[in-house]
């Protein structure tokens, strides 16, 4: 088998274990189920107030940034806990440190959607 061939094979086989991943999120985990839901109610709001597409963009951006950064923080969350169960002052900084990644997501986000939507509102 060429070299190009088994490449090939091993970035497919890995996106498939990224969709499975994702999939895993979005069935297991209750806050990227919320910013989901979130996330098609800011899609169905651009199609109403028929948005630019710079807008689409930066609204796009700013779901998927925040739905990774979740992602992340669930990844660090479960490591946290695998490698350490019991109560530690180290795994409390890991787990707050993480969900102040995901805050800051959520703030950039709530900024961009102000910048988009208040001028259709107002
Ligand atoms: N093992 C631990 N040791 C020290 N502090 C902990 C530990 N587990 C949790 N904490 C503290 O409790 C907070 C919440 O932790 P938890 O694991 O419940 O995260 P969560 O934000 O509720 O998770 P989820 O994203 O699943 O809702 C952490 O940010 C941390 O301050």
């Amino acid at each position: 088998m060429g070299n190009i061939t088994k490449f090939i094979q091993g970035r497919l086989r890995g996106t498939k274990y990224a969709v499975k991943g994702a999939l895993l999120l979005l069935k297991t985990e209750p806050s990227i189920q919320v910013q989901a839901g979130i996330g098609v109610v800011m899609t169905i709001a651009g199609f109403y107030f028929e948005i630019t597409a710079t807008e689409w963009i930066l609204q796009t951006f700013a779901i998927g940034l925040i739905m990774s950064i979740e992602g992340l923080n669930t990844a660090a969350e479960a490591i946290a806990d695998f490698v350490h169960p019991d109560y530690h002052d180290k795994i409390g900084f890991i787990k707050d440190v993480a969900a102040g990644a995901v805050f800051i997501a959520a703030v950039t986000a709530v900024i961009i959607g102000g910048i988009i939507y208040l001028p259709y509102l107002l």
